[in-house]
């Protein structure tokens, strides 16, 4: 069952006031999970407090100019050399990563759709549970990303993981999740995300499940806040939403498996404990939450559609200014007021390509087809836009204000063509006649009226 958004903001608590969150985007935090762990005024003295071990988590070169700058301190049981004899190579099910082989699929061009993929009976852990839908760029070059769908069934017991290959963004669709970190747990239910960093060890269990969220793993820079331009200061997703957790720590002493993707492949190598033995960390690589519904949108107040781009989230810049490598982008709740305008998407071509989730109720430009759970595929320049019936709507009819209500979408837009899977050609959920949802504009030219409608 899917679980119904909750009421927006009335009756929410302030994000700071989240018991077990720190409240802020990209800031320096401390935290200590036991008092007095963390050294005072230096990063690694001679001697760490209850008999700890210091060690920073790099994840931007040391160089990097500070404004994006990254890394943190953790204070551990044992260093993160203890996790490692040898890793073997295991099979990654229906993980992939991109540069895939051409050969991959002979799914031919086009636009495509997919209807939920149903939550499978089987156990899955979220690893397990990892299907990828599509990859784009090359992950050696640290460019690109991939969509993926995890379906979980099944907690991870004393089973860890971290991607080397990029970080991974949690879009939660249903049941609810808990991200278990290096840096402390992380909740997420439908309408909530998590960002878990590259490099970063967790391990997911079930709260309330089965589970389906869609994963974006972002190959290229850290996902950070959009520049505001005249926007200003406020709206869109403000920091102080954005929800970093305290530090907790496992001490057990437990045979535990410890997966690592890496290169694209999938690896593990046998602990003798949990690696979750971070008892206090301090810096500004650490994973997050954020609640989309915390979105305050900007729209159009009187005529015209605007861009999409005013409803990013998160961007993981390019090395070319205003080229996303990826640009988390979503369609909350909100209010259309404009005048003599067409209101939904208009129809376009685009350099990006564009894949997108249905988190929960009804998208404005695909009334039909486009389900919860499900999603779709526009690559690069591929032609789209509303359906016959959203066409048909907003054509015709008053233009009073109408909410749009209970309702949310999202977009995982790349600067790079996205490659589809076989996985996913080959799930009975692809839908076959999805390009006929335009079939129904017909031609309405007539040069003798100019008044055709
Ligand atoms: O294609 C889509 O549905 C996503 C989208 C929405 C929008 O409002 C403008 C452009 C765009 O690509
Ligand atoms: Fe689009």
């Amino acid at each position: 069952m899917n679980i119904l958004p909750q009421p927006t903001l009335e009756g929410t608590r302030s994000s700071a006031l989240v018991p077990g969150y720190m409240s802020g985007f990209g800031n320096s935090f401390e935290t200590e999970a036991l008092d007095g762990t963390l050294p005072i005024g230096r990063n690694s003295p001679q001697k760490i407090n209850y008999g700890l071990y210091a060690e920073q988590l790099s994840g931007s070169p040391f160089t990097a100019p500070q404004a994006v700058n990254e890394r943190s301190w953790l204070y551990r049981i044992r260093p993160a050399v203890k996790h490692s004899g040898r890793y073997h190579r295991v099979d990654k099910g229906f993980i992939r990563t991109a540069p895939m082989a051409r050969d991959e699929s002979d799914i031919a061009l086009g636009q495509y759709r997919w209807s939920a993929i149903p939550l499978p009976q089987e156990k899955l852990t979220f690893i397990a549970g990892l299907r990828t839908i599509t990859t784009a760029g090359d992950v050696d070059s640290q460019g690109g990303m991939a969509a993926h769908m995890a379906f979980v069934t099944a907690s991870m017991e004393n089973e860890y993981f971290f991607n080397a290959d990029g970080e991974l963004l949690v879009v939660a669709q249903e049941g609810a999740l808990r991200f278990r970190t290096e840096f402390g747990v992380i909740d997420i239910a439908p309408g909530e995300i998590c960002l878990i960093q590259r490099g970063v060890i967790f391990k997911v269990e079930l709260i309330d499940g089965p589970a389906r969220a869609y994963v974006c793993e972002n190959y290229g820079a850290t996902f950070t806040l959009p520049d505001r331009g005249p926007i200003g200061a406020n709206c869109l997703a403000n920091p102080r939403d954005f929800l970093t957790p305290v530090a907790a720590y496992e001490d057990k002493e437990e045979a535990s498996l410890l997966y690592v993707k890496w290169g694209g492949e999938l690896h593990v190598t046998e602990i003798g404990q949990s690696p979750l033995d971070v008892v206090a960390w301090h810096g500004n690589y650490a994973p997050y939450k954020y609640d989309l519904r915390h979105f305050s949108p900007v729209g159009a107040l009187l005529f015209d559609h605007p861009d999409p781009s005013i409803f990013t989230v998160l961007t993981s810049p390019s090395g070319t200014p205003g080229t996303a490598n990826i640009d988390f982008v979503i369609f909350p709740e909100r209010w259309m007021v404009a005048e003599n305008t067409f209101r939904p998407p208009w129809y376009h071509r685009n350099i990006m390509s564009e894949f997108m989730g249905l988190i929960y109720g009804v998208y404005d430009a695909k009334p039909a087809g486009f389900a919860p759970g499900g999603f779709s595929l526009h690559n690069l320049m591929l032609p789209h836009g509303p359906d016959e019936q959203a066409f048909e709507h907003a054509s015709t009819g008053a233009q009073t204000p109408v909410k749009l209500e209970n309702t949310l979408a999202f977009m995982f837009e790349t600067r790079l063509p996205q490659r589809v899977t076989a996985y996913a050609a080959g799930v009975p959920q692809l839908q076959a006649n999805y390009v006929d949802c335009w079939a129904g504009l017909k031609k309405r030219f007539d040069p003798t009226r100019r008044n055709a409608w």
